[in-house]
């Protein structure tokens, strides 16, 4: 399945601002309290910022003119008051806000990284690990942005504008008609531009991504790029990834500030149009000082907020593309899933390929028809060539991928009618490049195994030396305690292999592929590996992937991979010629 999400469009794209922003009020809908209580604090506050200019009107016709100064004075309290509690309202608005943005945030983490634990291997070998990461940090932040920041200043300036709307009609309708007009063509101007802004965006987020991947990437392989001196490389494909960012920063940027000019130009038009419009009635006698400047208040609490909308919807478009990024990820699903199984297999073997072809993503095909069956108690080797198709053979067996056509049959079942978990306490896979997580070295070895979950090191050391592993804790200093640190750099490789190797033995698995995993150990390590391996139960079967033939010479049945093809190679003298001609052909 193609997983790549630089080439996917997520289900969301398409739609609406509205239908999305629809699905977006969905992430917050659990907090209906808090919302209904931010909801309330903000409307008392627009419905006293509303009222202010009225009573400002009423107090310079009623008090002012007639030089009645205890009026003006009581009015100026009552003004102040009323200041003083949009102060507290508009507090308690983003307080409580800001906890709905920042727990959105946090279910939102969540989720992606809950789903990126369910996808398969074919998901992360098909995109960048720093893109990944941009997602999961910085796109919802920017959605959180949105709430925490801009969806009630959004109500509440859109609650504003209509107060504001309706006195302007309500006191003089030809002149609220000409002061409306301009937000029309605002409207309009809204409307067409969107789609644009949003494309800015999602393009800038995008560069983002590729961004955190290049520093993720120069990060990881550090040592390679000190010793091969690729400093100078480096920081020119930094640089030109930066450059890039930076040139979609200022579109993004450009786009998103082209509201606010332009929703600054058609209100000062209606400005224009109340004070020329406005004389004119005074000087008719049909309107009074007082009135035009409540009016001209009018006209400036619609525009404001218009104004502030015109930033607020920059912020949306920007939230809209970020969950764009987010909703791709989330409406992925494994395509490894558990199937039902009804077929009667003819098969005593422990694990059988029945004319199993595979390709990887958007490549060619690796495998072409292979059949064989691995016995129970047996040992194989899978010998071939670099790049021959051993691994891919392996990840086939403890199905990190499915086969494109054919059958992998487990326990005579279709491997895919096994839960992840019940395949995996029969399979251990201990992988070419073992990966270790922060911790000790129990917590690495215990790593999704429940069994031995809660006991003692005194117990555990009992259960290793059970499984003949005692020897191997011993070359770490701390034994169970010694610490592991992430990317686990202050251990050795060989180390880590034989952590991962632990790791697999205590699980006791019916099926132990070792994908060159003595690759980085000593010899003598090796030996006491390889007899750590012969005590393993009777029945375990084990595939072994070495290139170096000393550690196969005990396996029962070698098999040669190479060019899609896996076939039985005989004695050992038969592999070694296998091996010597297919290096030469390949
Ligand atoms: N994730 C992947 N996506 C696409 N192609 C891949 C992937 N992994 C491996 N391949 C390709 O599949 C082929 C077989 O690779 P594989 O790793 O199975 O070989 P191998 O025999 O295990 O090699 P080695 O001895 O070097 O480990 C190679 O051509 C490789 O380029």
């Amino acid at each position: 399945m193609n997983y790549n999400l630089s080439q996917l469009s997520g289900k969301d794209e398409k739609k609406s601002t509205f239908a999305v922003l629809k699905k977006l009020l969905l992430l917050i809908a659990h907090e209906r309290r808090r919302l209904l209580f931010a909801f309330i604090a903000m409307v008392i506050n627009s419905a006293l910022l509303l009222l202010s200019p009225l009573i400002i009107g009423h107090t310079i016709d009623n008090y002012m003119t007639t030089k009645q100064f205890d009026g003006v004075l009581l009015y100026s309290g009552i003004l102040l008051v009323m200041f003083l509690i949009t102060l507290f309202t508009g507090y308690l608005q983003t307080k409580l806000m800001g906890g709905v943005g920042q727990r959105m945030l946090y279910t939102l983490r969540n989720a992606i990284f809950n789903k990126l634990q369910e996808l398969p291997v074919s998901f992360f070998s098909q995109n960048k690990a720093g893109d990944l990461i941009s997602r999961v940090n910085n796109d919802t932040d920017k959605v959180n942005q949105f709430f925490s920041q801009s969806l009630m200043q959004f109500l509440s300036s859109l609650f504003t504008m209509l107060g504001s709307g309706v006195f302007l009609l309500l006191i003089n309708f030809k002149l609220g008609t000409a002061t409306l007009g301009p937000a029309v063509l605002i409207l309009l101007f809204t409307v067409l531009a969107s789609a644009w802004v949003k494309r800015k965006n999602a393009v800038n987020l995008k560069s983002v991504g590729s961004l955190s991947a290049g520093i993720q990437e120069s990060l990881n392989n550090f040592k390679v790029i000190i010793a091969f001196n690729r400093r100078d490389y480096f920081r020119k494909r930094f640089d030109e990834t930066n450059q890039q960012n930076y040139h979609t920063a200022i579109g993004a940027g450009i786009a998103n500030n082209i509201f606010v000019p332009v929703f600054g130009l058609f209100s000062s038009i209606a400005q224009l149009v109340v004070l020329l419009y406005g004389i004119q009635l005074i000087a008719a006698g049909e309107f009074t000082i007082g009135l035009l400047i409540s009016y001209l208040s009018y006209a400036v609490t619609f525009y404001n907020p218009l104004r502030q909308l015109a930033a607020l919807w920059s912020s949306l478009q920007v939230a809209l593309a970020a969950w764009d990024r987010i909703s791709q990820i989330l409406s992925l699903e494994n395509d490894l899933r558990t199937v039902r199984d009804d077929t009667r297999h003819r098969s005593d073997a422990l694990l059988s390929f029945r004319n199993v072809h595979f390709a990887y993503a958007g490549g060619q095909e690796i495998l072409h028809n292979i059949s064989f069956d691995l016995q129970k108690g047996k040992t194989y080797a899978l010998i071939g060539p670099t790049g021959g198709g051993k691994t891919t053979t392996a990840s086939l067996m403890a199905r990190l991928y499915d086969a494109t056509s054919g059958t992998v049959l487990l326990d005579g079942k279709d491997i895919r009618s096994f839960t992840a978990e019940e395949r995996t306490n029969r399979i251990g896979f201990i992988l070419q490049e073992p990966f270790l997580f922060s911790g000790t070295v129990r917590d690495n070895i215990l790593y999704s195994n429940t069994a031995y979950k809660d006991y003692t090191n005194a117990q555990l050391e009992a259960v290793i030396q059970a499984a003949h592993l005692e020897d191997l804790l011993l070359l770490f200093d701390k034994g169970l305690e010694t610490e592991v640190s992430s990317g686990a750099d202050n251990i050795s490789l060989g180390q880590k292999q034989l952590i991962a190797f632990m790791r697999a033995v205590l699980r006791n698995p019916k099926l132990l592929i070792l994908d060159e995993a003595t690759a980085n150990i000593d010899t003598v390590t090796e030996q006491l590996l390889s007899d750590i391996l012969n005590k393993l139960p009777q029945e375990t079967t084990l595939v072994i992937i070495a290139h170096r033939l000393n550690t196969i010479e005990n396996a029962d049945e070698i098999y040669f991979v190479n060019s899609g093809e896996v076939i039985k190679a005989g004695t050992m003298d038969h592999a070694m010629n296998m091996l010597i001609k297919g290096k030469r052909s390949s």
